[in-house]
């Protein structure tokens, strides 16, 4: 059965594929709402609505993903830019800042958005926070080996961070780079999400959080309005 929020995901991630135009190399996003978006872009060239794209995945799900629908793809090594990446996120302040890492795909994901010409934003309604990091913890991506210690300097700067455990698999989730992810919450939020991300990254052992800040330069949220969905290009606070 479909879900209001599962119309949401759909029509902004339509929306976002209207975006693209034919030539041009793609950041493909992770995440349920990225999926939508690859699929449809799968769709647009197997008709011939749209031609000569190149795809650079952010994750081994999105991959897959891609493969499958024969679009065709790039390495980040191997393209010489990127002109619209697209990605959904798990939380988006009034700022445009952003929590992403749900999927533990941040690290690759963080890497397109930096090279990409334009990062859209693709979120159902309940991603947009007034501040972030209040609902949904913050993923750090660390070193296997140091997973304990980079554990207890996020606690003494003021966070409870915890091993990402596995759903069907004993043990902790194992991302894309084989490394952990901690999933941190700090009390009333994140106030000062820009020097918050340098000082994460700054611990020996982090490879890459969450905070995707100065990033974003359109976030499109897909809504309900009367029973159907909409899609609100929404303006920056
Ligand atoms: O950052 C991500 C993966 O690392 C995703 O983009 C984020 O978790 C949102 O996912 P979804 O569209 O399934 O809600």
């Amino acid at each position: 059965m479909t879900t209001l929020q599962d119309q949401m995901k759909q029509a902004v991630a339509l929306a976002a594929v209207d975006q693209i135009s034919s030539g041009m190399v793609l950041g493909l996003g992770s995440g349920s709402t990225a999926a939508l978006m690859i699929k449809e872009l799968g769709a647009r060239l197997k008709d011939g609505r749209l031609k000569d794209l190149v795809g650079v995945t952010t994750s081994f799900q999105g991959e897959v993903l891609a493969a499958e629908l024969g679009i065709p793809l790039q390495a980040l090594n191997a393209v010489d830019r990127i002109d619209l990446a697209i990605d959904g996120a798990d939380e988006v302040d009034p700022g445009f800042q952003l929590i992403k890492g749900g999927g533990a795909c941040h690290v690759q994901e963080k890497l397109v958005a930096v090279r990409a010409e334009r990062f859209v934003v693709v979120v159902d309604a309940s991603k947009v926070v007034q501040t972030l990091n209040l609902e949904f913890p913050l993923p750090v991506e660390v070193l296997p080996g140091a997973w304990r210690q980079v554990q207890a300097q996020l606690n003494s700067m003021g966070g409870e961070a915890q091993l990402r455990m596995a759903v069907k698999k004993a043990g902790p989730v194992v991302t894309d780079q084989g490394n952990l992810v901690l999933d941190v919450k700090f009390a009333g939020g994140i106030n000062e999400p820009a020097d918050l991300e340098l000082a994460i990254n700054n611990l020996p052992g982090v490879l890459e959080n969450g905070l995707f800040i100065n990033l974003a330069d359109q976030v499109l949220v897909g809504e309900i309005i009367d029973g159907m969905p909409r899609v609100r290009d929404l303006a920056k606070g």
